[in-house]
């Protein structure tokens, strides 16, 4: 196929009392085609081509193959120093050569993956309403309530396959960053595309506003949203519930709706409650848990024993935290048969005010209630880790610099080969640098983070940190579930992409002292993880694409998209 998964549901499903949009199909030509991202190639078109098209004359002479034009614009992003400057590069480029996008990102993905991604998209996110040029998704206010149905008809695609939502109110770690937390959904389908190969067409970036409460964007005379602060309630519960069937009756049963970025008193909410009734994923809360696990199962190779020889430690527990603690639980409940309650017992999390124990259990958050083990109270994080003697140290707090000196220090003095994941993005977010964790543990720490760090040199060794980031488990996960055609998703299948992703993990990485592998075979490893996910869904009968492909690696990467040029007649 080599276009992506195909079209899922049909276009003339509307009945003679529905209205429908008028929409015309016409080809492309001459000046509109050289305006048209989704089919425009600039100087890559042919002689032919630009016979048939009527485009002699609007381009210069020159004829430039793609991967010529891949090495200019590469030239060109390397010559910005400012990254917000390259973020702007590559989304322009994205609104005028859509094919060439894709190309130079999957290309060079570990060197675009912090331009489009975490952490530059995060700078985005905040300075949105002075760097906004075109709309790149939908925007859905309050002010279209009543409307959402309508509105989605505004998009130019019909046949959506994901859809990635946010509400702005947890951007990354940087708080409430309202309507201009645009930038999320936009970056994560970008990667979708890139490292999962849906195709770009069949991915739709939403942003629910329903206000900030954000006083330096309320006051921005540049800010893009409603200027008021956030609904909640019922008025908040209403505008999502008419979000979440319209997105149904409009897409059908198998639109994968990804919620991102959420606060975490909807964000967990959101989930329980669509769950039974949709194909929704929460990638804060589940995809981040799948990703971590798999670095985990992998780290074993490095640290020893298995994963219920070890205690965990975290600092953080919202959606990150708590989501990723539960996923831990049930596969060691799954590896030992021990009842979850018993496995939740080596997992402890800090949060704001200190160590979640059991007297405190009352005045706890629902999500935070199983954590809630017997010690006596712990205020901070470095008299935490003393009491509790972690294996694994893990930072979710959203809050930079937690992970001091004396934190490291002390995860060295109890453990060989401490293991540190520093998850909070963006950088400025990170619970401590690689080089603090090299440097602080003497070269012996373990150490991954969500945001990309430069390897350091320590002791004349270099320590290469890995990416511990729900980007490795996503695109390949969303895959996995559109290709078999899946209409719920089950806890197995992330236990699944886990396994997938840590079976990744080679000597040769291991060696490096890293836990994930790189991404620059990412679109091999979704491969991978789609595969695994999928046979899941066939195994648990969610699938309901049937027969089964035989070889759902091979399935999986016949269904990805391919940035290369097509030929025009
Ligand atoms: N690497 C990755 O793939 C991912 C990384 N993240 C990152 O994780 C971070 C957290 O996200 P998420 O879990 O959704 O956020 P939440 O808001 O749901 O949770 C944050 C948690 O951190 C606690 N916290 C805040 N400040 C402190 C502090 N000073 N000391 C101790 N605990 C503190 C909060 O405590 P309290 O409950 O008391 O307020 C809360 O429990 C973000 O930076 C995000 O970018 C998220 C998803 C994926
Ligand atoms: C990576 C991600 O999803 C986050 O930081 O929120
Ligand atoms: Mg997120």
């Amino acid at each position: 196929m080599m276009n992506g998964v195909e079209k899922t549901n049909g276009e003339d499903v509307a009945t003679e009392e529905q209205l429908i949009t008028p929409w015309t199909v016409s080809v492309a030509s001459g000046y509109t085609l050289l305006r048209d991202p989704r089919h425009n190639k600039g100087l890559a078109f042919t002689e032919n081509e630009r016979d048939a098209h009527y485009l002699r004359g609007l381009l210069p002479p020159a004829l430039m193959t793609q991967e010529l034009q891949e090495k200019k614009l590469m030239h060109n992003l390397r010559q910005y120093e400012v990254p917000l400057q390259r973020y702007m590069a590559m989304m322009d480029l994205q609104e005028r050569n859509e094919r060439l996008f894709y190309k130079l990102l999957i290309d060079n993905v570990e060197e675009l993956l912090p331009v489009v991604y975490t952490p530059t998209v995060g700078e985005a996110c905040q300075k949105y309403g002075s760097i906004f040029r075109r709309p790149q998704g939908l925007y859905i206010s309050l002010k279209e309530k009543g409307k959402i149905l309508e509105v989605l008809k505004n998009w130019p695609e019909s046949n959506i396959q994901v859809i990635v939502v946010t509400d702005g109110e947890r951007i990354l770690g940087l708080g409430d960053l309202g309507c201009q937390g645009m930038g999320i959904p936009v970056g994560k389908l970008s990667l979708y595309t890139a490292l999962g190969g849906l195709r770009p067409s069949a991915c739709l970036p939403v942003t629910i506003d329903v206000g900030t409460n954000n006083e330096k964007l309320l006051n921005d005379e540049f800010y893009i949203g409603l200027r008021q602060r956030r609904a909640t309630g019922q008025e908040y519960a209403e505008l999502l519930e008419e979000f979440m069937t319209a997105v149904k009756k409009n897409y059908g049963e198998k639109v994968l709706v990804q919620f991102e970025d959420f606060a975490n008193h909807n964000a967990f909410e959101l989930l329980e409650k669509y769950s039974p009734t949709h194909l929704v994923f929460n990638d804060d809360i589940q995809g981040t848990a799948s990703v971590v696990l798999a670095g985990l199962l992998a780290a074993l190779k490095l640290v020893g024993g298995a994963l219920a020889d070890h205690r965990f430690l975290f600092l953080g527990a919202g959606e990150a935290g708590t989501g990723i603690a539960e996923l831990i639980a049930l596969e060691i409940s799954k590896q030992t048969k021990a009842p979850l309650e018993e496995t939740r017992k080596k997992i402890w999390l800090v949060d704001s005010k200190g160590l979640i124990v059991s007297s405190r259990k009352e005045s706890l958050q629902h999500f935070k209630k199983p954590w809630a083990h017997d010690h006596e109270p712990v205020k901070g994080l470095l008299d935490a880790v003393k009491a509790i003697k972690p294996t694994v140290l893990i930072g979710s707090s959203g809050v930079g610099k937690t992970f001091t000196k004396e934190v490291v220090e002390a995860m060295a003095s109890i453990n060989e080969k401490p293991l540190i994941l520093a998850l909070s993005n963006p950088t400025s977010q990170s619970e401590c640098t690689a080089e603090e964790a090299y440097t602080w543990s003497k070269g012996r720490v373990i150490f991954a983070s969500g945001s990309p760090f430069d390897p350091v040199e320590y002791n004349r060794k270099v320590f290469v940190p890995g990416q511990a980031n729900n980007a490795y488990i996503f695109p390949g996960f969303g895959l996995g579930l559109i290709m078999s055609g899946a209409i719920r998703v089950h806890d197995d299948m992330l236990l699944a992409a886990s396994e997938a992703l840590a079976a990744q993990v080679k000597q040769e990485h291991f060696d490096k002292g890293l836990i994930y592998p790189p991404f620059s075979n990412i679109r091999n490893i979704s491969a991978n993880i789609a595969a695994k996910v999928a046979a899941k869904a066939y195994e648990l009968g969610l699938a309901s694409r049937l027969p089964r492909p035989k070889d759902l690696v091979k399935y999986a990467e016949s269904c990805m998209y391919s940035p290369v040029y097509r030929s025009y007649r």
